[in-house]
């Protein structure tokens, strides 16, 4: 699990260890940890001679910088600081000077020459974008040919929400302290952080056991898995009933039922008016016309895909099950009709209709997700994936009140990829998380989990190439077997 902390916690969390330490030796670890990685960058041998440009804010982000600036200054790198705060960290500009750095006069001079930038402008202590002063030279780094290297976090991005309220500047590469930031794995901020690497600092040591975000990664999707047992029959696997489609729209049913064919439900029932176009591609569905009350039991419902102007969810979320509500299903969905079931329920929007669902604009969503989606949850008192280039879970306690709490951590899905940005992906993915909920995962982890296995199908589908919905799904078998194997 890679987990991910807001500021306000890693400076709790440090100001804790500091206390226990020497004065100064975090940053000499996040120093020595970020030299390392720029070592690592430049190349074995390439060090010595290295044309090495620090760009140096008026905090403690540029202390590090400064700091790792002498070290590699130290192995022989030709280092040249540009001072960009009214203040700067005296100290480790002493350290600089003391390892033959220097201060540069010309910042433009410097980065045309530049072999690596050191981007030590703002970090945790960012506040909006980067100040006037300091986007010409941050934008003179970027069309450089020099490699630019975050230190911390990019500047200019949102620590806490991966929101970029102005300019910010682009790494190749982020080297974080201590712990990941949630910008550092949300859209639109994480785009500007590269590969990013974490850098050890003892901060897990104080550090709260629940953070603020997680991603998981291929031994945590492994372990919540279903995986039959050895007296399984396919009613006992769970059986998912998927309500989608209609004479405009029969291809979302088809891609439904692909994705809850190949997430873990012994059965998949299909009701609705597309029964011809799924059972030509899938013999293995069983099919009624309706309506859902009358279909046979299942153990969770999925709902809306390519349903239309009538989507008719109200019977469904009447049932006693976990039920997703995904696509034309979420039009007009009431939070109040969410709240009074019993059973969970899992909403999955994109940007457009979780905006739609909020009442705000698509970019609102799209610049905020973190926000958003934890909005919609404690709204709705339901789980909530929010879709689209960072893919987000929220859960809330849900209460009949209407007041609602969002619950931490919230999931970031680590393996999205911009090829799945094509027409009825999305319905592969509600039939995946359906079937999912149907073998018994919670619906927290029936969504994380579909989600992981999505984006990994999608790559494994695409390696680089443009791909359809339906390969998305015929992939899936090879996503899980990779994530278990
Ligand atoms: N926490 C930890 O565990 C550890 C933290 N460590 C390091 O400390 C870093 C945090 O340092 P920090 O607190 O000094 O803040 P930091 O990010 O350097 O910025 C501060 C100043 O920048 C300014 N400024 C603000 N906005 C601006 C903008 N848009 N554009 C330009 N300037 C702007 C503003 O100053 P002002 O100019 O307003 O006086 C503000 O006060 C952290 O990211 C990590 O690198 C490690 O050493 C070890 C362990
Ligand atoms: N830029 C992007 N990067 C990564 N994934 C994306 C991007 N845009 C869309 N996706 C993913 O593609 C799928 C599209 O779903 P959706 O918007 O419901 O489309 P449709 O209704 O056509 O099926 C979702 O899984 C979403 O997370
Ligand atoms: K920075």
């Amino acid at each position: 699990m890679r987990t991910a902390h807001r500021v306000e916690t890693v400076r709790a969390a440090e100001a804790e260890l500091m206390a226990r330490l020497p004065e100064g030796t975090l940053m000499q670890r996040a120093a020595a940890g970020l030299a390392a990685a720029c070592c690592s960058l430049l190349g074995k041998g390439r060090v010595y001679g290295a044309r090495v440009v620090l760009l140096v804010g008026s905090g403690d982000n540029g202390g590090d910088t400064l700091y790792a600036g002498a070290r590699l200054a130290r192995r022989g790198a030709g280092v040249t600081a540009v001072l960009l705060g009214a203040r700067v960290h005296e100290a480790g500009l002493a350290a600089l000077r003391a390892a033959g750095g220097r201060v540069s006069d010309d910042p433009f001079e410097a980065l045309a020459v530049a072999d690596l930038v050191l981007d030590g402008i703002t970090g945790i202590g960012g506040q909006g974008g980067l100040r006037p002063d300091a986007v010409p030279v941050a934008r003179a780094a970027r069309g450089s040919d020099a490699v630019v290297v975050a230190v911390d976090l990019p500047s200019g991005v949102s620590a806490d929400t991966g929101e970029v309220g102005g300019e910010a500047l682009a790494a190749d590469a982020t080297v974080t302290f201590g712990t990941y930031k949630p910008g550092l794995l949300i859209d639109p901020a994480r785009e500007y952080a590269g590969a990013v690497r974490l850098v050890d600092i003892g901060l897990d040591a104080t550090l709260p056991s629940v953070p603020d975000l997680e991603a998981l990664q291929h031994e945590d999707v492994a372990w919540l898995l279903p995986a039959p047992a050895a007296e399984s029959d396919k009613y006992r696997r769970g059986v998912v009933g998927v309500v989608a489609g209609s004479a405009r729209y029969p291809g979302a049913a088809v891609l439904a039922v692909a994705g809850a064919l190949r997430g873990g439900a012994g059965a998949v029932r299909y009701v609705g008016p597309a029964a011809d176009a799924v059972i030509a591609r899938h013999p293995e569905t069983l099919v009624h016309e309706g309506p859902p009350g009358k279909a046979g039991r299942v153990q969770a419902w999925v709902v809306g895909p390519g349903l239309g102007d009538d989507p008719g969810v109200a019977e469904v979320l009447a049932s006693d099950v976990p039920v997703l509500v995904d696509a034309d299903g979420l039009r007009d969905l009431s939070p109040a009709a969410v709240r009074r079931r019993a059973a969970p329920t899992l909403l999955t929007p994109h940007a457009g209709e979780a905006a739609a669902l909020l009442g705000v604009a698509r970019e609102e969503v799209e610049d905020g997700r973190l926000a958003a989606v934890r909005e919609l949850a404690a709204r709705f008192g339901a789980t909530v994936l929010l879709k689209g280039s960072t893919t987000l879970v929220a859960d809330a306690e849900g209460h009949a009140d209407g007041v609602s709490t969002p619950m931490s951590p919230v999931r970031v899905n680590p393996t999205g990829t911009s090829w799945l940005a094509t027409a009825g992906s999305g319905d592969v993915l509600s039939g995946l998380a359906g079937s999912l909920l149907a073998a018994g995962l919670r619906p927290r982890d029936a969504a994380s989990c579909a989600a992981y296995l999505h984006g990994l199908a999608a790559r494994l589908a695409s390696n680089g190439a443009p791909i359809a919905a339906s390969d998305v799904a015929t992939a899936l078998p090879r996503a899980w077997a990779d994530v278990v194997g």
